[in-house]
């Protein structure tokens, strides 16, 4: 069985407050976009893992898709499996590429051996997989908060829009960028925001980790500023970085960013 792991990105960023566990509450909107690793999961002798595409850093048996078999197989009495990653969507780049991967691999298990999980049931086997995990279930929209895994019902309509996603190969490590941060309450007004025209929200939402990563690396406010002078409607840093988009009214212009990978969609 084959399936699409996409990327998401964040609409805004607000890390509120550090908690006991070491981890932090945030506050944001998570939007699925169309970038897309390729993952296939047979059924087979022995369970085995192969990825071909960007490579990935880290031992194989550590990779997000494993630790989701191996999480089911802790419940299930799972067939052994071959699975094959492609990887496109760029690592730790702020766009929960991994996190999607283990989430998909959950999703084909549970079709492919019939084992009948409900959506939730799916969540709580995500959730430990990493705080962006539990999204990649529905990969619907969301606001959301607590670790990034609690969610609830926003309006938001962004269908038909553009939208270009610049990956300046500049890997910032999540870890690192939350210790960068002093927590604070968040400063939007969602549901007022988000009915407003796309051009207001650079009034009214921001992304923390942009104020911690702006001044270490440049290139990424730079490429922001140069988003707008495109005529973006809306530009901002997504997740802990480093991949920075752009949302256009109408279509993407042509020819930006030729030396640096991008992806370019509709939402
Ligand atoms: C920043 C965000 C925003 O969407 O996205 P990315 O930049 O990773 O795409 C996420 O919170 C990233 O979630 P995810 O990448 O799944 O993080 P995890 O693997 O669970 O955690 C990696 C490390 O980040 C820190 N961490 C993560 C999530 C969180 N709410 N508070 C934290 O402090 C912890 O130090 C943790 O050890
Ligand atoms: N299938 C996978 N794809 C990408 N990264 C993976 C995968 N499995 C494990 N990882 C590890 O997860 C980390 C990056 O996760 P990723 O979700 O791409 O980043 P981000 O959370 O910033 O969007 C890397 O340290 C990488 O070694």
């Amino acid at each position: 069985m084959v399936a699409f792991p996409n990327a998401k990105i964040n609409l805004g960023l607000y890390i509120t407050e550090k908690r006991s566990d070491g981890y932090h509450n945030l506050e944001s909107v998570f939007v699925p976009v169309g970038w897309s690793d390729v993952l296939e999961i047979l059924p087979a002798s022995e369970t085995s893992f192969r990825s071909t595409g960007l490579p990935i850093p880290g031992e194989t048996s550590t990779n997000l898709c494993l630790r989701a078999y191996e999480q089911l197989r802790k419940d299930f009495d799972l067939p052994p499996v071959r699975i094959h990653l492609h990887k496109v969507v760029p690592i730790g780049a702020g766009l929960g590429g991994g996190s999607s991967d283990a989430a998909f691999t959950l999703k084909v298990l549970n079709t492919l051996f019939d084992l009948k999980l409900s959506t939730e049931a799916l969540e709580a086997y995500a959730r430990p997989l990493g705080s962006d995990c539990a999204f990649f279930i529905r990969n619907e929209a969301k606001f959301c908060v607590g670790k990034g895994d609690e969610f609830s019902e926003i309006m938001l309509n962004l269908a038909g829009k553009s939208i270009l996603l610049v990956y300046p190969d500049l890997h910032s490590s999540t870890a690192e960028a939350y210790a960068g941060i002093r927590p604070r309450p968040a400063q939007a007004q969602w549901t007022q925001v988000l009915q407003q025209p796309l051009h207001t929200w650079q009034a009214s939402i921001t992304n923390d980790f942009e104020q911690s990563l702006f001044p270490k690396y440049p290139q990424l406010a730079q490429i922001k500023r140069q988003l707008y002078e495109a005529g973006a409607a809306y530009a901002s840093m997504s997740g802990s970085g480093s991949t920075v988009y752009g949302i256009f009214e109408g279509e993407v212009p042509e020819a930006l960013f030729p030396q640096l990978t991008t992806w370019q969609g509709k939402l």
